[in-house]
C-alpha cells in the first residue's frame, strides 16, 4: 500500500531505463547548478555563459529561470515568502527531473531562502548539486560556489 496526500492507489512506476543508462548515452553526468543571487547580480547572464561553455565541450544543459517559469509553471505565484517557497520547491522538482534525465540543470532563480534551497539540494546526491550564490561586490558579481 502506497499513501500520497489522500490516496491509498498510487504507486511508482519504475523505467525500463535508468539514469545510468541515459548518463551512457549522453556521455556525461546529470547534475543541477544552482544559481542564487539578488535580482540583477547576474544569475541570468551567467546561466547563458555557462550553457554556452557547456555546448562548446559537448555537453548538453538546460537552463531553468525565474523569469522563464514565472510565464508559465509559476505564474500563479507571487512574491511572498510563501509563494517564493512554492516557487523554489516545484523548480526544485523539475531540477531533479531533469538531473535524472542525465542533462546538467542550470536554475537562475533569486531563491533567497536557504531553507528552500537546501530541500532542492536534499533531493539529489551531494555531488550532483552545485550552488553558485552571486555576491554583489563593489560594481561586479563575485562568486561562491559550493557544492
Ligand atoms: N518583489 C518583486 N516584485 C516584482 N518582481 C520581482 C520581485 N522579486 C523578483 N521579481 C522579478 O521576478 C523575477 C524572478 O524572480 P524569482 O522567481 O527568481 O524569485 S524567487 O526565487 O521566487 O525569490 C526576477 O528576476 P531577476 O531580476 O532576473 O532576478 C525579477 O525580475
Ligand atoms: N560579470 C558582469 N560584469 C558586469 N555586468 C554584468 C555581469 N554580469 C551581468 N552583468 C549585467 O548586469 C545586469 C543584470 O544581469 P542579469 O544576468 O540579468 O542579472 P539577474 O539575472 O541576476 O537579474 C545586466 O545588464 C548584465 O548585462
Amino acid at each position: 500500500m502506497s499513501t500520497v496526500g489522500n490516496s491509498t492507489n498510487i504507486f511508482w512506476q519504475e523505467s525500463p531505463i535508468g539514469k545510468l543508462e541515459r548518463q551512457k548515452l549522453l556521455n556525461q553526468k546529470g547534475c543541477v547548478v544552482w544559481i542564487t543571487g539578488l535580482s540583477g547580480s547576474g544569475k541570468s547572464t551567467l546561466a547563458c555563459s555557462l550553457s554556452r561553455e557547456l555546448c562548446t565541450r559537448g555537453k548538453l544543459s538546460y537552463i531553468l529561470d525565474g523569469d522563464n517559469l514565472r510565464h508559465g509553471l509559476n505564474k500563479d505565484l507571487g512574491f511572498k515568502a510563501e509563494d517564493r517557497t512554492e516557487n523554489i520547491r516545484r523548480v526544485g522538482e523539475v531540477a531533479h527531473l531533469f538531473a535524472d534525465a542525465g542533462l546538467i540543470c542550470i536554475a537562475s532563480l533569486i531563491s533567497p531562502y536557504r531553507k528552500d534551497r537546501d530541500a532542492c539540494r536534499a533531493m539529489l546526491p551531494d555531488s550532483s548539486f552545485i550552488e553558485a550564490s552571486l555576491l554583489l561586490n563593489g560594481s561586479y558579481p563575485d562568486y561562491v560556489v559550493s557544492t
